[in-house]
């Protein structure tokens, strides 16, 4: 039977030839070598202090629907930085998440920490073109990707300078997240299969993760108290989507998810 995520990517997909045609592979990969050089990330994440927050913009999302209007998507990024966020997250997924590579360019051009653009990769073209729109991380959803994939894509994005966030859900992808080398691991709480929230989840798989890897809790966090249980649980990052884009202040939610885990 074919998942939300088989029909996320069929779409994902069909966009990226349309890309293609318009840009070609040789030129996207020339504007990513031609880009500005990519932050490193991880020293951000592995730097001490309190609980790392990745904030998102995030509009729309297949489970919830139509989310916030953010008009200025630059502004939205602004006030996360300034409320303390450790790097952005922007969704560029259109169909689903009515995000696009031109929120990427205006969060890029607002903000001086790291950016992750939030899609569902499937191609060195996006990779590519991540770095060209100047993203300095990139998430790789292991259930998405054969290990092949996973390993090519992975390398690619470190022979850009990038750094690769891969998204898991259970046991078995922790495991291929290891063996691709992977440093930045994400436990994501919703099933991209059922799209059902299980913050539970996290605490099971986080003992899986070696002490040196920084392990991220995403989806699902309501307020500082899930941040808390979460770094409870061994969460050295948090990636808090829908609770900041409708918590009112984007700066204020952000500074309060961070002092609440203390
Ligand atoms: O809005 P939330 O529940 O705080 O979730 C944010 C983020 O974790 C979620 O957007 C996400 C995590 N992994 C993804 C993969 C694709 C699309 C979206 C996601």
């Amino acid at each position: 039977m074919a998942t939300v995520l088989d029909d996320i990517i069929l779409g994902v997909r069909e966009d990226l030839e349309d890309r293609k045609r318009h840009i070609s592979a040789r030129e996207i990969a020339t504007q990513a070598a031609a880009a500005a050089p990519a932050i490193d990330a991880l020293t951000a994440f592995r730097a001490d202090g309190p609980v790392k927050v990745i904030s998102e913009v995030k509009r729309r999302s297949p489970s919830k629907g139509d989310l916030a209007e953010i008009p200025d998507p630059a502004e939205l990024a602004a006030a996360y930085e300034q409320g303390g966020a450790t790097a952005i997250s922007v969704l560029t997924e259109q169909r689903r998440f009515g995000g696009s590579l031109a929120d990427l360019d205006a969060v890029r051009a607002s903000v001086r920490i790291p950016v992750l653009r939030k899609d569902f990769m499937v191609d060195h073209y996006q990779v590519d073109e991540a770095r060209a729109h100047g993203a300095d991380i990139i998430l790789l959803i292991v259930a998405a990707l054969d290990d092949t994939l996973l390993r090519d894509l992975f390398q690619h994005a470190t022979d850009l300078g990038m750094t690769a966030l891969v998204e898991t859900h259970d046991e078995a992808e922790i495991d291929r997240a290891l063996a691709a080398d992977a440093q930045l691991i994400g436990v994501n709480a919703r099933n991209l299969k059922t799209l059902d929230v299980d913050r539970g989840v996290f605490a099971r798989l986080a003992p899986r993760v070696p002490a040196d890897r920084i392990r991220v809790a995403e989806s699902g966090i309501r307020n500082p108290q899930d941040v808390a249980d979460y770094v409870a649980a061994g969460a050295n990052a948090v990636l808090v989507g829908e609770a900041l884009v409708t918590g009112g202040d984007p700066r204020a939610a952000v500074r309060t998810m961070i002092e609440g885990s203390r």
